[in-house]
């Protein structure tokens, strides 16, 4: 965000230029929402609280005044011109009730632990009644981590300046923000800078499609079978035309449409045929469940790895491996035990799961309440998916998602990136109080709504 405004101001575009585009596209928005209501703005000593000047003169042009609270004054040039350039008063006194809050008090400057009168002026806004909107992010926010440095307040909407922050995607600061929006200021940003997954299009097969070329996966299995049945449910409808167990043990109870071979492994593993593999759900943890890691691992096949197969992973089962094919979905516990068998020394889940990526070259979906992508084309952001995921087997579906997308197009990033959202979309589909079953089956109308 820095770097964009940098790039703008060298080509001559002034800070006030930008904060009044700011302001005033954050005015548009509150305007709205209060309807000729009264406004109570809270403004703090940086350009976040510029803003906040430039948003109530212009609430006050329309008529609209109300007031606006600022413990100390501006301490930023431009800041300070926003405050002259405001006609108002400043108010004093405790926080009325009944308002839309406008709190501009902190942005991406807030540096350390908010106390003292802010953090007094924050409770107060916390349980005061009223809309509550955030500029930029919410005032005890920290923009790069997410980290909560002071009193949070339950925001009704939060209004992004410019770009998406990294704190906008990660938990529990994305809980507190409400609806988010984003508010164009007219920066140009590079490419290959981290940002909000888009929404995928996902192809019908060809019409000359045929099952293994519209994709053949294998779901290498364990010693309990449940899971990578699971994973297979959810496989069958994400767009592969072939899902084979690969399995030691007999399963009275696959469904007609599964295929199990219950071969020797190296053998099953020799098909030309085979687009991506998927191990790790159900397989176990002992000495066999390591061999069949390896082998899968040899068989030099797109591939995603999750579950106990993230816990047996080691740098030499990778070595000389082309990396790029591989996709991995650790949750929190698995990232961390990955990092430390990658010898990767990183707080944070954003960083560790770029650590990761950037050392392996394999595509990390950190996934959890809140989901990271590191992968080939950068990192990605997705919106938080319903809550309801939080069920025992839900893990398995999103890996029989990947690795079913896997094997139609055999592309880590964009697999695991299309897997997100099928998973959220299914969720919300299944409703509420879903087993990891039923949300397997509503993968097939999930997918329907990307096609
Ligand atoms: N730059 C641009 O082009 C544009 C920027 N824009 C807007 O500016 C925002 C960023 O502005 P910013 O960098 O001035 O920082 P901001 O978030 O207002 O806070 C810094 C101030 O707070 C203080 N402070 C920090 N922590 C504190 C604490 N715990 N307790 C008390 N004080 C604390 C800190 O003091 P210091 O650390 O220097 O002592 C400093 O005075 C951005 O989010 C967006 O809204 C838009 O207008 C578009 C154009
Ligand atoms: N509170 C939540 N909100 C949204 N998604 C969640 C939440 N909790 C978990 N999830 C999602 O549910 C899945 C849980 O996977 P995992 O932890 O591997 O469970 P399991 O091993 O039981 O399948 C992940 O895709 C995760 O992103
Ligand atoms: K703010």
């Amino acid at each position: 965000m820095r770097a964009a405004e940098k790039a703008a101001m060298d080509a001559g575009t002034s800070e006030w230029e930008l904060m009044r585009r700011s302001g005033e596209g954050a005015a548009r928005w509150i305007t709205r929402i209060a309807a000729g209501g009264p406004v109570c703005l809270l403004c703090g000593p940086g350009n976040n609280g510029g803003d906040g000047y430039v948003i109530a003169e212009y609430l006050r042009q329309l008529g609209n005044g109300g007031e606006v609270f600022a413990p100390k004054p501006p301490a930023t040039e431009t800041a300070r011109k926003a405050r002259e350039a405001f006609s108002g008063e400043i108010a004093s006194g405790p926080l009325p009730s009944n308002r839309v809050f406008v709190d501009c008090l902190f942005g991406y400057g807030l540096t350390r632990e908010v106390e003292g009168e802010f953090a007094d002026l924050l409770r107060a806004l916390g349980e005061t009644k009223g809309q509550k909107i955030a500029i930029d992010i919410p005032s005890s926010i920290a923009s790069d981590s997410g980290q909560q440095l002071g009193p949070l307040v339950r925001y009704d909407l939060t209004l992004a300046l410019g770009a998406w922050k990294r704190a906008h995607f990660v938990m529990p600061a994305m809980a507190s923000m409400g609806q988010k929006r984003l508010v164009d200021i007219g920066l140009d940003f590079p490419v290959g800078l981290p940002r909000l997954s888009a929404e995928p299009h996902i192809d019908p097969p060809a019409p000359d499609a045929h099952k293994y070329r519209r994709g053949l996966l294998a779901i290498v299995a364990g010693d309990m079978p449940g899971a990578s049945l699971l994973a297979a449910q959810a496989a069958l409808r994400s767009g592969a035309g072939y899902v084979k167990l690969l399995s030691d043990h007999s399963h009275p109870d696959v469904p007609a449409e599964l295929v199990v071979d219950d071969g020797p492994l190296a053998e099953a593993l020799e098909d030309e045929r085979i687009g991506a593999l998927l191990i790790g759900p159900g397989l176990g943890r002992t000495p066999a469940a390591r061999d069949r890691l390896s082998a899968a691992l040899a068989a030099k096949r797109p591939i995603v790895l999750d579950a106990d197969a993230l816990h047996l992973l080691d740098p030499t089962m990778i070595s000389g491996a082309d990396t790029a094919n591989i996709a991995i979905t650790p949750h929190e516990g698995e990232l961390a035990q990955l990092c430390e068998a990658f010898g990767i020394e990183t707080e944070g889940k954003i960083a560790k799961a770029q650590a990761l990526n950037a050392e392996t070259g394999m595509a990390v979906l950190a996934k959890g309440p809140d989901t990271v992508l590191a992968g080939q084309r950068g990192t990605r952001f997705f919106e938080r998916g319903p809550a309801w995921l939080s069920a025992a087997g839900t893990g398995d579906v999103l890996a029989g998602i990947s690795a079913s997308r896997l094997a139609v197009h055999g592309e880590a990033h964009r697999a695991l990136e299309e897997a997100v959202w099928l998973h959220h979309e299914a969720a919300r589909i299944a409703g509420a109080a879903f087993t990891a079953g039923y949300l397997a089956r509503a993968v097939k109308p999930a997918l329907e709504a990307f096609l």
